[in-house]
């Protein structure tokens, strides 16, 4: 009998999936592991490791799906990328959702050519659609992401063409905007973007993330604004983003200057992330139920708060507050508003409300 077939059977296959016909990957914390003809490696691993955890701990997050593996699954794309993408999976795992895994777990999703172009094509659709109000972005394998693609940047940024220095380096700005336009499509979504980051988050991780409207991690991630490291100033986002989203300047000084890892904790602590749960499925979890929170909202006033906090950020409160008066006075006309304030006085959640599409 073909051996993967029968170990298919066991239950503790919900916490696993077969990466080659002698490895199987864990959902909870990413380790790959080699088994022979039964489960019994990991049903070891789990047992010492994920076992008694599930209820949660001190600190972290356990996430507030029982089914957390399920959920995990639904969200990992065995399949690979979803076409036309060639590194992303994009799914809808709840009403309203997107999911965009990035989606090269053998090179550790690092951001090739086609990662760049694709993003920005990703959430232009996701943008224009109505029937998403909620986006969440993840790491497929091991870890979110290894940062650039070090051989493609050997290409494309250190082989640039041009006939002259001033064509060169013209070629050179053009590509760094298309990579900045990358992550600036994701800030420009007027969905609110939630992250979900395990493992590694690092170079162009960074960038992309302090794009996001909301961050949450595992306990295993760490974050490093590697570029100085590489030999260049971080050029898609980090560095004019990352001050605004750490209220630390000297932190952020730190971080981008040194090269060191900040952990989950710190990350924590400093405001880069909001949650830290123990493992990638309580992770995934809680990240489609915030999102679901959010997507069952009016998305009226959804994407008004994202993009009046957006324009607060980079405004003085005065200027704000004309941006704010100015875009409420057409969206306080909604339908939404007397919908969701007859559900509230009826003590009715606003996900019992049925808004029509934006
Ligand atoms: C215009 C400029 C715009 C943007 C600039 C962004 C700057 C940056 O992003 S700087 C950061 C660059 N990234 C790095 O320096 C990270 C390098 N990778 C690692 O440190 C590790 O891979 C890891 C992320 C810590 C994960 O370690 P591990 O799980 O042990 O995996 P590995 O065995 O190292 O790698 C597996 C596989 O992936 C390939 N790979 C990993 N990182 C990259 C990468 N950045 N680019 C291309 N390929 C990468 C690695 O070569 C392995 O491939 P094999 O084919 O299996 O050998």
């Amino acid at each position: 009998m073909e051996p993967v077939k029968k170990k298919r059977t066991s239950a503790i296959w919900e916490h696993f999936e077969l990466v080659s016909p002698r490895k199987v990957r864990c959902f909870f914390c990413s380790k790959e592991i080699r088994f022979n003809d039964n489960t019994s490696s990991m049903l070891r691993h789990y047992r010492a490791l994920h076992a008694k955890k599930r209820s949660g701990g001190p600190g972290s997050d356990s996430g507030s799906r029982l089914s957390s593996p399920a959920v995990l699954r639904a969200m990992s794309s065995s399949a690979g990328p979803t076409p036309p993408y060639t590194t992303l999976a994009v799914s809808r795992p709840a009403p309203a959702v997107t999911h965009v895994e990035i989606h090269r777990p053998d090179k550790r999703n690092a951001m090739n050519k086609a990662f760049w172009r694709e993003m920005v094509e990703c959430f232009s659709e996701i943008s224009e659609d109505q029937d998403c109000r909620a986006v969440v972005v993840s790491g497929a394998g091991k870890t979110f992401t290894a940062g650039i693609d070090i051989v493609d940047l050997a290409g494309e940024v250190l082989q640039p063409r041009g006939d002259d220095t001033a064509r060169i380096s013209y070629n050179i700005r053009k590509t760094i905007t298309h990579f900045q336009e990358s992550f600036s499509a994701i800030e420009r979504c007027p969905k609110p973007v939630l992250v979900a980051i395990h493992g590694a988050c690092v170079g162009g991780g960074v960038d992309l993330i302090t794009a996001c409207d909301i961050r949450l991690c595992t306990q295993d991630a760490w974050f490093q604004v590697k570029e100085v490291d590489i030999g260049l100033a971080a050029d898609v986002g980090t560095l004019q983003r990352l001050p605004k989203v750490i209220g630390s300047r000297s932190l952020v000084n730190e971080l981008a200057l040194t090269a060191r890892k900040m952990y989950a904790d710190e990350a924590k602590s400093s405001g880069l992330v909001s949650r830290v749960f123990q493992h990638k499925a309580a992770l995934m979890a809680g990240a489609l139920e915030m999102a679901e929170e959010i997507a069952g909202r009016s998305p009226v006033a959804v994407q008004g708060t994202k993009i009046n906090l957006l324009y607060s950020r980079d405004h003085s409160v005065e200027e704000g507050l004309q941006f704010m008066a100015a875009w409420n006075m057409s969206m306080l006309q909604t339908a939404d508003l007397m919908k969701s304030a007859q559900a509230s006085m009826e003590k009715k959640s606003p996900r019992t409300v049925a808004f029509a599409k934006l």
